[in-house]
């Protein structure tokens, strides 16, 4: 593959702007890589295992001369990174970001854009839960999905390079309205790991009357369950705050079913846990038998749902 941007630059040398300059090298699509974090730690890391080409200390001297930045902070502090480098934009170039929630990311990024600047939010839905600059790996895209959505008027040219760099980086890539992502992702994401997050906690609770028998023993079904229950605890915090309103209407569905289920077992009806299973297990044996990737959210579905009435 050729290179689409002669010069990249990196804000935040994490799992995610880590794992792109992994998979940016391994295809060439990059004339140059240039990022910088805050702390000297990380870059002191990212300098010593060679992450990047260059290893600069201000978000300034990262992006000069950059066609494409690519913001990858945690989503609480877009804004204020956004105003960082906004006057030192090379003019022409584009402005990606990875964040987990869409929104909230360009209402704190929109003020700060000057004209001429081509933003286009992103976010690969890719991840482990491990973070820092040693954590990234140039596999972590491959045939995952990257969900762009460029604001109505973005310069068609611009969006298309930045998809042919995240195909060259192994992933599909998919076009979304935000309102619409911030939806899919609380059902598919964020929900998942505060409730993930809750299941670590409750147990740690009854560590303290069950002599840490609960963890030394748990099952596999907890720690599959639980494993996104080691991610990063700013970045989550960050994500909830967000997306505070979508997370809340999927949380309330949440437990009216969790009560629903709560009651079946308090009065014995076996009909109603069964009945609910069922449904349940087809559906996602239903993703499986199709052949599609199960870790992928169905869009179709959940984007009726949006609209429609519960369920
Ligand atoms: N971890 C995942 O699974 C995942 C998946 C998809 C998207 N994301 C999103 O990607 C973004 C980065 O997440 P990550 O997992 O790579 O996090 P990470 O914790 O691994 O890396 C974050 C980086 O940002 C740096 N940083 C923090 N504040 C900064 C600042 N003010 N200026 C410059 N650098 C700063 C940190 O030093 C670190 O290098 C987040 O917005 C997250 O929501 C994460
Ligand atoms: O696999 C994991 O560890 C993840 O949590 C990855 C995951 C997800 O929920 O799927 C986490 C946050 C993102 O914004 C995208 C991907």
């Amino acid at each position: 593959m050729s290179v689409i941007y002669a010069r990249v630059a990196l804000i935040g040398l994490g799992l995610i702007a880590g794992s792109m300059a992994h998979a940016m090298r391994r295809a060439g699509l990059a004339g140059e890589i240039v990022g910088t974090a805050r702390s000297a730690e990380t870059r002191k890391i990212a300098g010593e295992i060679g992450l990047c080409d260059r290893v600069v200390d201000t978000t300034a001297e990262a992006v000069r001369d950059a066609d494409l930045v690519v913001l990858a902070v945690p989503v609480g502090i877009m804004g204020a990174v956004a105003a960082e480098i906004a006057p030192h934009l090379a003019p022409g170039a584009t402005l990606t970001d990875v964040g987990s929630v869409k929104q909230d990311v360009i209402a704190q990024v929109g003020p700060h854009l000057t004209d001429g600047i081509h933003f286009i939010p992103g976010h690969p839905l890719a991840g482990t839960e491990h973070s820092g600059p040693r954590s990234g790996f140039a596999e972590l895209f491959d045939n995952r999905y990257v969900l762009l959505t460029p604001p109505e008027g973005t310069d068609p040219s611009a969006t298309a390079k930045l998809r042919a760099l995240w195909e060259g980086c192994g992933a599909n890539v998919e076009e979304m309205d935000p309102d619409h992502h911030d939806l899919v992702l609380a059902v598919t994401s964020h929900t998942p790991h505060l409730i993930a997050y809750t299941m670590v906690g409750v147990a740690d609770d009854l560590r303290r009357v069950t002599d840490s028998e609960v963890i030394k023993y748990s099952a596999a079904g907890f720690r599959d369950f639980t494993r996104i229950a080691a991610s990063d605890p700013t970045m989550w915090r960050d994500v909830f705050l967000s997306n505070k309103e979508a997370t809340l209407e999927i949380l309330g569905r949440f437990t009216e079913e969790l009560f629903a289920l709560q009651r079946a077992i308090r009065t014995g009806d076996g009909d109603h846990l069964h009945a609910y299973f069922t449904r349940t297990r087809a559906i996602r044996r239903g993703n499986i038998e199709a052949g599609q990737d199960t870790d992928a959210p169905d869009f179709g579905r959940i984007g009726q749902r949006k609209d429609g009435p519960a369920e």
